[in-house]
């Protein structure tokens, strides 16, 4: 009965290339900004690194560039790298460079992790400053769960089936009471990162999991294949409150 409600909301969308993919992502994205931006005055995403971000180039494009109420958004990371923000690993810097820097966003309502701070006081910093935004309701709280519901995260995964920073096996996956932790033994480079935590990501209202290329078809078989091992993959342990979407290209479900 749990498994059957936990896959209830759960879409799967296959593109024959990443183009379409990226075509039909930012429609989708538009869409929900469009809803919360009219039912609450205000869109809450976020944002992962990695090749998510360069899936996301329609919506610098018209008509989305000029339709989406962009000083409605509040853009959120669900993990950062503990690096500068100008530097190559920055899951930031690749937002803006690729994404931020060609909206109207207000600065304001980009939410950078503090890089002058170690993992451990960068994750903390993060936290308290969800918990404000909580307070202040820009930032829901899930009636289910009483962690923050952002309104989307648009995530990617990696091909060991790994999501945010959160990696196959690793103690963090268990970790059921802090909104934001850290990691200093990544075993993707770089090894000190700060993660949302599975009862946030799991009280999102929209997820869209973004996954292209067949260095992924493994984990996408694994996760989405008839599958029975019960360690499930860091993936498979994704769930939303309203939906959750994979936008697939046909290379990642090439093993299916
Ligand atoms: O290290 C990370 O990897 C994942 C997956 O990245 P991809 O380039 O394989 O799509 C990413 O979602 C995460 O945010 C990032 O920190």
């Amino acid at each position: 009965m749990a498994a059957e409600n936990k896959n209830k909301n759960k879409n799967v969308q296959v593109f024959d290339s990443e183009e379409d993919l990226a075509v039909s992502l930012a429609k989708y994205t538009a869409d929900l900004s469009a809803k919360f931006g009219k039912e609450k005055g205000s869109f809450t995403v976020v944002l992962s690194g990695g090749s998510l971000i360069d899936s996301l180039r329609k919506l610098v494009e018209p008509p989305y560039v000029d339709s989406i109420e962009w000083a409605k958004w509040h853009v959120f990371w669900v993990d950062e790298r503990v690096v500068p923000k100008d530097h190559d690993d920055s899951n930031y810097k690749l937002a803006y460079d690729g994404f931020l820097s060609q909206v109207p966003i207000t600065t304001g309502n980009v939410y950078a992790i503090n890089d002058a701070l170690s993992a451990e006081g960068a994750a903390e910093d993060y936290e308290t400053c969800l918990k404000h935004l909580t307070k202040s309701n820009i930032l829901a709280t899930s009636a289910a769960t009483g962690f923050p519901k952002f309104d989307l995260m648009l995530l990617g995964m990696g091909p060991d089936g790994h999501i945010a920073s959160l990696f196959p096996g690793h103690p963090l996956l268990k970790e059921n009471e802090k909104w934001v932790t850290f990691i200093k033994d990544s075993p993707k480079p770089p090894p000190e990162r700060i993660t949302f935590t599975f009862p946030v990501i799991n009280s999102s209202a929209y997820i869209a999991m973004v996954v292209c290329g067949a260095g992924k078809s493994s984990a996408v078989q694994t996760a989405l294949g008839n599958n029975q091992n019960s360690d499930l993959l860091p993936v498979q342990m994704a769930l939303a409150e309203e939906e959750f979407t994979w936008f697939l290209d046909k290379d990642a479900t090439s093993k299916l």
